[in-house]
């Protein structure tokens, strides 16, 4: 594997769970791949999951790591071509991942949706300058539009938890007073339709995900008919990606309650986190026996070694 960006880089979907779950039995049974390497992690925006599990992997696998928050450590960047650099940016994407490859081996980067221009994000214009000048293998520590790291994760612990062989997945929308990026559910979605569980989206209308992100996943606008038969509960705000970046509705009814959850087939439920209590989801459901949020955020550590073990492979 070159880059760890979308699902597309990845050859085998199951293949790689199967590696996370082996990873997870035996963190470091791969540490000699890494040795003298060095993981560069780039943040343009918070994290606390993301950037402690990638140090961990990289860490597990033997390698080096140095974390450089953009922003607030280094030169604000430019990433449009041809222009003259007279306002804030002092440095420019082509220079500034030109010379981060030359000090690492692998680097991960972190940079959200704008929420302004939906073209802008959906080219992914970050991502792809790294990918396209820092000269390195680039993994994705979520991006505008995608977070495979998590999706990975997320994959796994429905591997870990299943009780039947074909669950029934739901991922819904819940409520936020601020516009979300589409990244996890964008991710999520595309990661779930590359397996063969059952399917269903629900978010009130004006919320469907881009349609070449939810292809032909049955999307359902009733949150409780959803809910009948689940296996798994998977809850995420986003903004609208029809009226690019807005929050159309804060409705209250789509948070997640003891009383929905109890339409399910004894669901777990999942988030990514952060996750904002009383707001999205009752302290009743994320404190309860069928939480997995706390196991979902461990498994963030197997899912990116899993990832970086994969690129050290292939770069030889
Ligand atoms: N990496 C996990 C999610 C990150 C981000 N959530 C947030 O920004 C939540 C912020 C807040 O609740 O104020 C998102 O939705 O993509
Ligand atoms: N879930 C996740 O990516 O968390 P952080 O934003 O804290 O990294």
């Amino acid at each position: 594997m070159k880059h760890f960006i979308n699902p597309n880089d990845v050859d085998s979907v199951e293949e790689l769970v199967q590696l996370g779950l082996e990873l997870k039995a035996d963190p470091l049974k791969f540490q000699h791949l890494g040795r003298n390497l060095t993981m560069g992690l780039v943040f343009f925006n918070s994290s606390l999951r993301t950037r402690v599990s990638t140090q961990k992997a990289a860490l597990n696998l033997g390698m080096n790591v140095i974390v450089m928050n953009v922003g607030s450590d280094s030169w604000q960047l430019e990433f449009e071509d041809g222009v003259i650099m007279d306002q804030g940016k002092a440095e420019h994407v082509k220079e500034a991942a030109a010379v981060l490859g030359q000090y690492c081996d692998v680097i991960g980067v972190r940079a959200f949706a704008g929420l302004t221009d939906r073209d802008e994000d959906y080219k992914e214009i970050v991502l792809e300058s790294f990918r396209r000048y820092a000269g390195v293998p680039i993994v994705n520590l979520e991006s505008a539009t995608r977070h495979p790291c998590q999706s990975l994760a997320d994959l796994i612990t429905i591997e870990e938890l299943k009780k039947k062989e074909r669950p029934k997945v739901v991922l819904t929308w819940v409520p936020h007073f601020k516009p979300l990026p589409q990244a996890v559910a964008n991710s999520f979605a595309e990661w779930v339709l590359k397996t063969d569980y059952e399917f269903v989206i629900a978010n009130p209308e004006g919320y469907d995900l881009a349609p070449e992100i939810r292809k032909d996943a049955l999307v359902m606008h009733d949150q409780a008919e959803a809910f009948k038969g689940a296996d798994f509960i998977y809850a995420k705000n986003w903004s609208s990606y029809e009226h690019y970046g807005q929050v159309l509705t804060q409705d209250r009814s789509w948070a997640i309650t003891e009383e929905r959850m109890a339409l399910t087939d004894d669901a777990f439920f999942m988030h990514c986190l952060p996750v904002r209590r009383g707001l999205k989801v009752a302290d009743a459901v994320i404190d309860g026996p069928h939480s997995a949020v706390i196991q979902q955020a461990g498994n963030r550590v197997w899912s990116v070694q899993a990832a970086i073990k994969k690129i050290l492979e292939a770069r030889g």
